[in-house]
């Protein structure tokens, strides 16, 4: 059967949520949202390990969610880096090199199980696929007060999971680690490697909350997908 092993950050400030909390234990739909996100993998049959980047003072209470929520296939809590990058980089050393390694945020609770399955596969084809959804605004580059406005048909919103076999994402990290490179996702530093990496359709609904206004917008959408859910049980 096919299998993977998710690695899933959730060891940021939130700062641009502007919470007196870390955002991952921001409660939507009556659960802190760390918890849907970690439930989506332990529902998935393919994914057969967890790892969690967490921040040490987090600990305590994230061991309390998985325990309550019973969530079996968390192997490890890591602790997290600076910079999400370096966070990925210390969940890749935790994580086992024989295993198909896809790398979530937190902070995306609604990916779906039929998305993480396409991704997969995508993987096993290319060695490094991500989920992306086609821009819908037109997006402008502003540089030393130039406005140059890119062109919108080859433009795609990059989503997680990023998906990659484990030696070709752990080489990258490692490349970047010691060359200094920065990157805001993981797919760029195999692009920066020349290795080919796929685009896999994603949904808009795989939102990443960040800002104040993004907790409304979760809330909606936990309301669309149950309605979906019960008019699929009908
Ligand atoms: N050093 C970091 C930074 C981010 N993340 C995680 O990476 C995901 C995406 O990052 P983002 O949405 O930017 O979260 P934060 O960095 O917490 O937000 P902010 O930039 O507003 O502080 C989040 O689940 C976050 O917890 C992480 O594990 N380690
Ligand atoms: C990885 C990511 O979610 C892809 O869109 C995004 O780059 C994370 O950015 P953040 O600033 O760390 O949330």
């Amino acid at each position: 059967m096919e299998s993977y092993q998710v690695i899933i950050l959730a060891a940021g400030q939130g700062k641009r949520m502007k919470a007196n909390v870390n955002k991952q234990f921001i409660t939507i739909g009556s659960e802190p949202l760390l918890a849907h996100t970690i439930d989506v993998f332990e529902q998935d049959d393919w994914c057969e390990a967890i790892y969690l980047v967490i921040q040490p003072n987090d600990r305590a209470m994230i061991e309390s969610i998985v325990a309550e929520k019973n969530f079996s296939k968390v192997r490890q809590f890591v602790t997290g880096g600076k910079e999400r990058q370096d966070s990925v980089r210390l969940g890749l050393e935790a994580a086992d090199p024989s295993k198909l390694t896809m790398i979530h945020d937190g902070a995306r609770p609604f990916v779906s199980q039929e998305e993480l399955h396409r991704l997969h596969k995508a993987t096993e084809r290319t060695g490094a696929a991500f989920l992306a959804v086609p821009v819908t605004d037109t997006i402008k580059q502003v540089e030393g007060g130039r406005v140059k406005t890119l062109k919108r048909s080859e433009l795609y919103a990059a989503q997680t999971p990023q998906a990659f076999r484990y030696d070709l994402i752990q080489r990258a990290h490692e490349w970047a680690h010691n060359e200094g490179i920065q990157a805001t996702d993981d797919v760029q530093l195999v692009e920066l490697m020349d290795q080919a990496v796929e685009v896999v359709e994603g949904s808009y609904r795989n939102m990443k909350l960040t800002t104040p206004e993004d907790i409304q917008r979760a809330e909606n959408m936990l309301q669309i997908n149950r309605h979906s859910k019960q008019e699929e049980e009908l």
